[in-house]
């Protein structure tokens, strides 16, 4: 069985095939910088004649050019890896927020788009990313089953002190305002790694996602407790441009006494702020080089970066009464040595102990990073979304 897994987001699709039960991926891929200048579609199929990989440079003015040019890849003579789009059978979509109503894995109805259609305002970076996706793939995949994977599903199980806010009772039961966390379907398929590698299922684990978008997990006995994200995708840790965790009276500020509308203190929150904000550079391998440099401000923001992940595994390790397993993933935590180092010092009062020479190596596999006597396992595990969707619509479907 074929899934073709879509994962939309403002300003990319990552995509892959994935041949289910084995898990064999037969081509992977990604859309960027759609809409703006310099966009590109990167393809890379696994034939039986050998790999080929391929960029093409080309004006992609929106999510559905791009999926049909990426349609047209797949279904391609040459380089292409099946003869037409009905040789998909389920198309797997990460949607990031499910609000209350999804707790699990959906086949997407005219119900279900209405429900994610409904919760654009929660997640606007996102959802209508997504939901454009679905509407796309259905176009191109017409007999192809639609499945909706959310990011806030595995967040599901916090418990009611970690997920309500304390704002009059009316604004949660009417409205739903309450924390909902994200990246779970990356929290989920790191722990269950962890889980599995350490043979522990009751381990207390502190997920952290690190890529663009940063968050953090609290998982025992397989179940996440906490999350660092809360009603949107926007607070917590520090990001590639967004800031996390802010005093509220900031947003009033710059309202009211430097004149700002309330969309363009959303852009700057969302867009300008976090690494960028701090460095003019969101890309951590760029504030790595300004880092190496002695650049102040990027000292400055490797060190807030760090410290606002260290107040977060304090308080996750309270919220469990513990901590066994410390996890790092996604592009910062896989990649960038220097975090994983800034974060695991001076942790050894809750076990963390680091082994520098370990974290400096490089590998592309579930790894373990910490000292041969320290309490708690610190490991990197590279997390992988599409996998974990393609098994969950296989689960569903299959
Ligand atoms: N070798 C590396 N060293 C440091 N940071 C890296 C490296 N490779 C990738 N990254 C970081 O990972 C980020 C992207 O992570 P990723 O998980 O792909 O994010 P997203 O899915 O949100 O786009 C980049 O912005 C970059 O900062
Ligand atoms: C939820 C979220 O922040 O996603 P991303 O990291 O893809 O922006
Ligand atoms: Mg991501």
């Amino acid at each position: 069985m074929n899934i073709f897994v879509i994962n939309s987001g403002s300003s990319s699709i990552k995509y892959q095939l994935i041949s289910m039960p084995e898990a064999k991926v037969i081509c992977v891929g990604m859309v960027d910088r759609i809409g703006l200048e310099g966009a590109k579609i990167e393809y890379k199929a696994f034939l039986p004649s050998g790999e080929v990989s391929l960029t093409e440079t080309k004006r992609i003015p929106d999510h559905a050019s791009g999926l049909n040019a990426v349609a047209e890849l797949l279904t391609d003579p040459k380089v292409g890896v099946i003869s037409n789009p009905d040789q998909v059978h389920i198309v797997g979509h990460r949607v990031v927020h499910g609000g209350e109503q999804f707790s699990k894995t959906q086949l997407i109805t005219k119900e279900a788009k209405a429900k994610i259609k409904e919760l654009f305002p929660l997640a606007p970076l996102h959802n209508p990313a997504n939901y454009l996706g679905i509407e796309v793939a259905e176009t191109i995949f017409t007999n192809a089953n639609q499945v909706a994977v959310f990011d806030t599903a595995f967040h599901q199980t916090m418990p009611e002190v970690a997920y309500r806010m304390a704002i009059p009772n009316e604004f949660y039961e009417k409205h739903g305002i309450r924390a909902y966390g994200f990246h779970g379907t990356s929290h989920k398929y790191v722990s269950e790694q962890a889980i599995d590698y350490l043979g522990k299922a009751d381990s207390k684990i502190i997920t952290v996602h690190l890529g663009n978008g940063c968050s953090m997990a609290a998982i025992k006995d397989g179940k996440c407790m906490d999350s660092s994200m809360g009603l949107g995708p926007m607070n917590g840790l520090i990001m590639g441009t967004r800031a996390g965790d802010l005093d509220q009276s900031v947003i009033f500020h710059l309202v009211n006494q430097l004149g700002y509308s309330l969309d363009e203190v959303n852009t700057i929150l969302n867009k300008k702020s976090g690494m960028l904000g701090l460095t003019g550079f969101s890309d951590m391998r760029d504030i790595r080089k300004l880092y190496d440099e002695g650049d102040k401000t990027a000292i400055l923001a490797y060190a807030m970066y760090a410290y606002r992940i260290r107040k977060y595994i304090g308080a996750f390790a309270a919220a469990m009464n513990g901590l066994d397993v410390l996890v790092f993933t996604a592009g910062v935590g896989e990649n960038d040595r220097l975090t994983r180092k800034l974060v695991c010092q001076d942790m050894d009062f809750l076990g963390i102990r680091l082994n520098e020479s370990k974290n400096e190596i490089h590998q592309k596999s579930l790894h373990e990073i910490h000292s041969s006597d320290s309490p708690v396992k610190v490991l990197v595990i590279p997390t992988n979304e599409e996998l974990e969707i393609a098994m969950q619509c296989f689960e569903l479907i299959g």
